[in-house]
């Protein structure tokens, strides 16, 4: 008998866990959370104090996944649970709501700075390293924070916009906490309704190509074209690939959306070749998120095929993220690729992340200094330096050198004096269609 209802205690204490916590982190679930929400904001009324509503995703966690696997995944959001428990303190509520978000209510809130303040400490302690089974793994966190009573007034609402200010913080490049403005709803609405356009540009024929010289500043010789994507969509107008490649990377399509330019493109490069068009290489970019999760060199492989378009012709243009992680597998793509006599180029450089050296193991063929340096030159001193560095560097490790957003004359002739002579920017040619381009390259 007394067996029995022990036991029974015990299945009944099971099943309220199962309900209210979360079994990997033993953290309140959702529905726990809602629950002390209404309750805190019960007592935030009576008070007249303010509440937080903090909105927490991993960034990159699903790469940890797909890097590390499954049991580290798992003990890393057990080692964060546990900091984000640590750095909260007691009447505040930590919750795991799903895969890699977490929320965490703070009560007794007087003053907005009060809520930064604690959000800066927070902050900080979960992006010390989490060493997990001798990885050392660098997490940063995006943070949305919905304050009440002026963000919203219940638990719905407030979660809502704490969201809202979550993916805010994940637009404007992770690793930082966002609070809530009314502003970000129009913000939000404009990116579903984005979000949701996109999904059909692909079978709506909506993208297009553009195509952007690179020139030889000192004969005037074209060396390569560029291809750009371009979506024009009848209620969006014209939208960017800044705005949209980020918003395809999150929807998961891609490398759907990579595979079709690398396509036409190799299409479009082929055909000039039949028409005798003197362009050079053919360089398309790739997405760092494509890079690691698609089949880049299998896609590369059967679209050379495809269009039959001579491999030494088709450049490829990935950028420093596609390195930051898994060095020996990025090397083995790129060299996959070298050896199918595809070349390779750098973007963006000097915008990324600082070592230098992952530079003499990468097999890449090119260089390109990133726009936001020669859009200084030739005045700025930082930039001068760097552009020098750049091209000094580039030199000793044998590689050509594009400088990518040339605009005047006085940056053509720093660059040229320094040894750049490769150029590409609006001094020369804005990018153009597929049409007009050869009326540019014969004029060169
Ligand atoms: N994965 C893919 N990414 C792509 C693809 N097409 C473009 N992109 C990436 O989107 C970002 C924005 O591109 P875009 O608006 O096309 O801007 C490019 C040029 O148009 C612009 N440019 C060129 N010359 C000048 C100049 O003189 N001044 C000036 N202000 N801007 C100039 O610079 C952008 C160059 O892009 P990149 O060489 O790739 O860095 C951009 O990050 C693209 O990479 C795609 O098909 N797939």
């Amino acid at each position: 008998m007394f067996s029995d209802i022990s036991e029974r205690k015990l299945a009944e204490k099971r099943i309220e866990n199962l309900a209210f916590y979360d079994e990997l982190t033993q953290l309140p679930n959702r529905r726990l959370f809602f629950d002390r929400v209404e309750m805190a904001l019960a007592t935030a009324h009576r008070k007249s104090n303010k509440m937080a509503l903090f909105f927490i995703d991993l960034d990159y966690f699903k790469e940890v996944n797909d890097n590390f696997g499954h049991r580290i995944g798992d003990q890393l959001l057990q080692s964060f649970a546990k900091r984000l428990t640590e750095s909260s303190k007691e009447g505040d509520t930590v919750a795991r709501i799903g895969g890699d978000e977490f929320t965490l209510l703070l009560t007794d809130m007087r003053e907005v700075e009060h809520i930064c303040k604690a959000c800066n400490r927070i902050v900080e302690k979960l992006r010390q390293p989490y060493h997990i089974e001798g990885h050392a793994l660098n997490i940063t966190t995006s943070i949305g924070i919905a304050v009440y009573p002026e963000d919203g007034t219940n638990e719905e609402e407030l979660m809502k916009n704490a969201d809202i200010a979550m993916y805010r913080a994940k637009d404007i490049g992770r690793n930082s906490f966002q609070l809530f403005t009314p502003a970000m709803n129009a913000h939000s609405q404009e990116r579903s309704l984005i979000q949701s356009h996109l999904r059909l540009a692909l079978v709506h024929n909506e993208l297009e190509l553009n195509y952007q010289a690179q020139i030889n500043g000192v004969t005037g010789k074209v060396m390569g074209v560029e291809a750009l994507l371009r979506w024009y969509n009848p209620i969006l107008g014209q939208v960017s690939p800044a705005q949209f490649i980020p918003m395809a990377e999150e929807l998961g399509f891609i490398t759907e959306i990579d595979h079709w330019v690398l396509e036409q493109a190799c299409k479009q490069r082929n055909l000039w070749l039949d028409q005798g068009l003197d362009c050079g290489r053919i360089a398309v970019n790739i997405s760092a998120l494509h890079f690691h999760q698609g089949n880049l060199v299998a896609s590369v492989e059967s679209v050379l095929a495809q269009s039959q378009l001579p491999a030494e012709l088709l450049e490829i243009e990935v950028t420093e993220g596609c390195f930051i992680k898994q060095m020996d597998k990025a090397t083995d793509i790129l060299g996959q690729l070298k050896n199918m006599g595809v070349k390779v180029a750098l973007d963006d450089f000097g915008t990324g992340f600082s070592s230098l050296s992952y530079l003499t193991s990468l097999p890449i063929d090119t260089l390109k200094i990133d726009a936001s340096f020669i859009a200084k030159l030739p005045h700025n001193f930082r930039e001068s330096q760097i552009t020098s560095a750049i091209i000094t560097l580039a030199q000793n490790l044998n590689l050509d050198i594009v400088a990518e957003g040339v605009e005047t004359d006085a940056q053509k002739i720093f660059l040229i004096e320094r040894g750049c002579v490769i150029m590409q920017g609006y001094l020369y040619n804005k990018p153009v269609c597929a049409k007009t381009l050869p009326k540019i390259i014969q004029d060169a």
